[in-house]
């Protein structure tokens, strides 16, 4: 049982050493294993069982084991896992020793939202710059910082050592702002708008979109209204223990939901990860 730092030094200004490959839906559940940790510690928490981090982040116990295993943690028998030891190993993970600057592009609704934002900062992101291409827009200051000319995104970008964008634009506007933020040097974009940005290999984007989350909660409330043989905009609750596998509307004995165009779905439901951000500009990271 060992629980020690898996590579390089936390703090090490300049050196990059190797980091473990690690699997994305590992990296996805990190974030909420140092939310959960970082919870812990403030309440007086030396020590934490993989059973309670797992409760505190939300995903089951083995899976935690699994994860951690792969930065070299196993938590010693009988103690748990040393809750700061720990917050050191995944923040050093996910480079998170040191605060990173970013960019904020398109200061409309959203991102008026996520510059006013006071949490980034704490999670170890400094919204260094924000721009925007309307005129009207320009030389507002938001939280300390003005609005700028997009086109002052190279030399900003160099002066802050930006190499992490944030899009709000519109999606007509965000592939342009893309390549944009790409000849500047940003090597990974956080995108809102509701788009799939093509980027040059080396670059990461990551999407978020907060209807593909309602959507997916749709079709869970969609397929528990079909399991509870309740009208879909009945506003049901969960089905009852071991009506499952009720057969009203169109479901089977077997539990499969008769689809229009002879598709069929099957009984078992999941519930998709909380707070799992969808996704990368290619896939959603999943549990
Ligand atoms: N991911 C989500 O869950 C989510 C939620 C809400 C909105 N959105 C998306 O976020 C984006 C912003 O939404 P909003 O409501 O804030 O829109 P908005 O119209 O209020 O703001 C967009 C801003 O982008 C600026 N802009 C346009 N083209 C630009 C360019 N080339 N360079 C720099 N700035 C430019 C505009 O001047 C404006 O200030 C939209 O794409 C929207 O669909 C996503």
């Amino acid at each position: 049982m060992s629980q020690h730092r898996p590579v390089g030094t936390p703090g090490r200004v300049g050196a990059v050493p190797a980091l473990p490959d690690l699997p994305e839906a590992t990296v996805a559940r990190l974030p909420e294993y140092l939310r959960a940790l970082h919870n812990l510690a403030e309440t007086g928490h030396d020590t934490v069982s993989s059973e309670e981090l797992a409760t505190a982040a939300g995903v089951n116990s083995a899976k935690l084991r699994k994860d951690l295993s792969q930065l070299g943690s196993y938590g010693t028998r009988g103690v748990g896992y040393d809750v700061a030891l720990l917050i050191d190993q995944i923040e050093f993970v996910l480079g998170l020793t040191q605060c990173r600057a970013v960019a904020l592009v398109g200061v409309g609704n959203l991102g008026h939202a996520l510059a006013g934002y006071a949490g980034f900062a704490g999670r170890g992101f400094r919204i260094a710059a924000l721009f925007d291409a309307d005129p009207a827009r320009l030389g507002e200051v938001i939280n300390g910082l003005v609005v700028r000319h997009i086109d002052e995104f190279p030399q900003v970008a160099a002066e802050e050592s930006i190499a992490i964008g944030v899009i709000a634009t519109p999606a007509t506007a965000a592939q342009g702002v893309a390549d944009q933020l790409v000849a500047a040097g940003v090597t990974s974009i956080l995108n809102f708008a509701p788009c799939v940005l093509v980027v040059p290999d080396g670059v990461d984007v990551r999407k978020v979109d907060l209807a593909i989350e309602l959507q997916i909660l749709s079709f869970h409330e969609h397929r528990k209204a079909a399991l509870t043989g309740l009208p879909a905009t009945a506003g049901s609750g969960l089905a009852p223990a071991g009506a499952g596998r009720a057969t009203s509307n169109g479901s089977s004995p077997a539990g499969l939901t008769a689809l229009p165009g002879g598709l069929a779905a099957t009984g078992t439901t999941e519930a998709a990860p909380t707070g799992t951000l969808r996704s990368t500009n290619a896939e959603a990271v999943g549990s």
